[in-house]
Formats: C-alpha cells, sequence, structure tokens
C-alpha cells in the first residue's frame, strides 16, 4: 500500500474492554463509552482489543463482535479505529483481519505469537505478513510489546524488514522503554509511524519526535495527557515536565499498591463512572471499595480528577 500521508497524531485510547459481573462482554456500554473518550477526554483515536482490552483473553467471536460495536458507534466521533488481531494461531489472526476490513476499521494491529515464538525475525516477518494480506485494504502497525510476548527484536532491524516484505506495513505500536530504538526508528523510517506505548514516558518520546501514543491511562488522563502535548508543542518544557510527573506519580502510587490491569479497569470506572466491570480470569482485581476513596482522594490531590 502506498503510504497516503494521513497520520494518526496525537493520543489514541487503548480501551478496557467492558464486562459484566459475570465478566461477559457488555455491549451496550460502548457507546457510552465512546462519548466519554471524545467529549471528556478529547481522545480521537482508539486500539481496541489489545492488552488492556484483554484480548487475548477473549474468544475470536467476542472480539468480532466488540470490533463491529466499536466501529458503529465511533462512526463521526472517531477518526481512527485500530483492531488489534493479533492471536497465538495464525488462522484466528487472518480472520480476525479479514473481519476488521469487512467492518470498515481504519488500521490493524497484531503481535507476534507468544507461546511457540518466532524462530527469528524472518519469521516473524513472513507471519505478518500473512496476516496483513488478511486485510491488504488496511493500514498494518506491528504490535511491539516485548515483556508480554517474550519477543524482543530490535524494531530499527524489523521495520526494514517489514517494509520490505509487507505492502500494508505502515508502523509500529512500540510499547518499550528502549528509547534508542525507537528514536533510531523514527528516524530511519520517517514515513511510517512508531505509535508510542508507555505513558509514563511518553515526554521522552516526544522528544525524539514522537507524533502519536498509544496508551491504556489516556482512557481517563487523555486530556491530562493532551495538555502535556499541547505544552510540548509550544515549547513549554516545564509545564510538560510538570504534566508527565504528576502522570508518573498517579502510576509509581499504583504500582506500589502492587496493581496492574485490572485495578486500572477499576479505575477508569471510578474516573469516568461508566462502569467497565471486572478483568476477566485469570486476572483478579485487589482493588477493594474500601481503596476506592484513597484512589479519589489521591488523583484529587495530584490535581487529576
Ligand atoms: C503493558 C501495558 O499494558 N501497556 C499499556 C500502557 O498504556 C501502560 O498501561 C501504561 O504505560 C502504564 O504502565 C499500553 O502500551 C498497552 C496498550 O496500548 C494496549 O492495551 O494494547
Amino acid at each position: 500500500m502506498a503510504f497516503t500521508g494521513r497520520r494518526i497524531k496525537g493520543l489514541v485510547a487503548a480501551t478496557f474492554t467492558p464486562m459484566t459481573s459475570r465478566s461477559d462482554i457488555n455491549l451496550p456500554v460502548i457507546q457510552k463509552y465512546v462519548e466519554y473518550l471524545a467529549d471528556e477526554q478529547n481522545v480521537r483515536n482508539i486500539f481496541v482489543n489489545g492488552t488492556t482490552g484483554e484480548g487475548m483473553s477473549l474468544s475470536v467471536q467476542e472480539r468480532k463482535t466488540l470490533t463491529e460495536e466499536w466501529i458503529k458507534y465511533s462512526r463521526g466521533k472517531m477518526d481512527n479505529v485500530i483492531v488489534h488481531v493479533g492471536c497465538l494461531s495464525l488462522a484466528d489472526s487472518k480472520d480476525l483481519a479479514a473481519h476488521a476490513s469487512s467492518c470498515g476499521a481504519d488500521g490493524i494491529s497484531a503481535i507476534a505469537p507468544s507461546f511457540l515464538k518466532p524462530s527469528n525475525p524472518d519469521a516473524l516477518v513472513m507471519h505478518l505478513k500473512e496476516v496483513a494480506a488478511a486485510a491488504s485494504n488496511l493500514p498494518f502497525y506491528y504490535y511491539h510489546i516485548p515483556n508480554l510476548t517474550g519477543v524482543k527484536y530490535q524494531m530499527y532491524d524489523l521495520m526494514g524488514k517489514m517494509q520490505k516484505h509487507i505492502p500494508s506495513f505502515r508502523g509500529v505500536k512500540f510499547t518499550d522503554v528502549n528509547l534508542m530504538d525507537y528514536s533510531l526508528c523514527l528516524h530511519e523510517y520517517k514515513t511510517f509511524e512508531v505509535l508510542y506505548g508507555v505513558d509514563e514516558q511518553l515526554l521522552g518520546a516526544l522528544a525524539c519526535g514522537a507524533h502519536g501514543a498509544v496508551g491504556s491511562t489516556y482512557n481517563y488522563l487523555g486530556s491530562t495527557t493532551n495538555k502535556m502535548l499541547s505544552a510540548f508543542e509550544k515549547g513549554d518544557l516545564h509545564k510538560a515536565q510538570e504534566i508527565q510527573n504528576t502522570v508518573q506519580k498517579f502510576l509509581l502510587f499504583v504500582f506500589d499498591m502492587g496493581w496492574g490491569l485490572p485495578e486500572f479497569k477499576d479505575i477508569m470506572s471510578l474516573y469516568s463512572g461508566i462502569d467497565m466491570g471486572p478483568a476477566r480470569l485469570p486476572l483478579r482485581s485487589s482493588l477493594q471499595s474500601e481503596h476506592h476513596n484513597t484512589v479519589k482522594s489521591e488523583l484529587k490531590r495530584m490535581d487529576l480528577l
């Protein structure tokens, strides 16, 4: 696919998957969720069924149903809906990619299979090429998240291979703290997109030249992070640093409590007032109702609520 020049700019919320108290997908919440992102957080791009969305814990049919709902309610509200189609099975990934294309998604993305891992970078590219070909009309983003997949190839090398072999290759969703690799990618592959995925150090990525970022905190700290992007664009580095530091302190509080994805989902419910429901097994939240006020007062103390 020839590069059209349209770039994802700014924040992309990696959406949570709303669930019922029994951990079934909760579709009626999606419309309100999309409106909340657009109207309250000023976030106009979403990345669905990814890590935050517990995509790998959903069935293929659930992922298809969710994709349809996200796309339906995003019309006129979101600029881009990127659908994560990565699976352990190539056949499932291709099925999801073709489905995303038939639904009118704006792009697809896939992680590396993480149980039987690719033998080498070329094998990974062969796998991704087949996934991308199942939705050849859509931009394809490789989802680099080495801490979770255990597939740790340098993106600087891999981008060259993907550019050569995958006609619809558009870029990488880069969820790693290695800013040297990130910066090398941005500067070598200028017509591609390298979306940054570690919210707590987005400012560092901006300094490298980042134009877009995908993350879980943009669901509820989107408007705060947008202020950081504006400050950076205006050259007000001090203000941008202050905002990044506030987000970092909030995340430090969360990590110090030993919390992670299931608790982030609870925090999104507390913050937005939209019930996201619990995370699906094997994840379990340890955030109890007695923690709710602590979280809220922490957010208020940091001027985030
Ligand atoms: C490992 C992980 O979940 N990383 C998040 C970050 O947004 C992360 O939650 C944030 O930086 C806080 O650590 C995103 O990169 C994940 C993401 O974009 C996705 O849900 O696909």
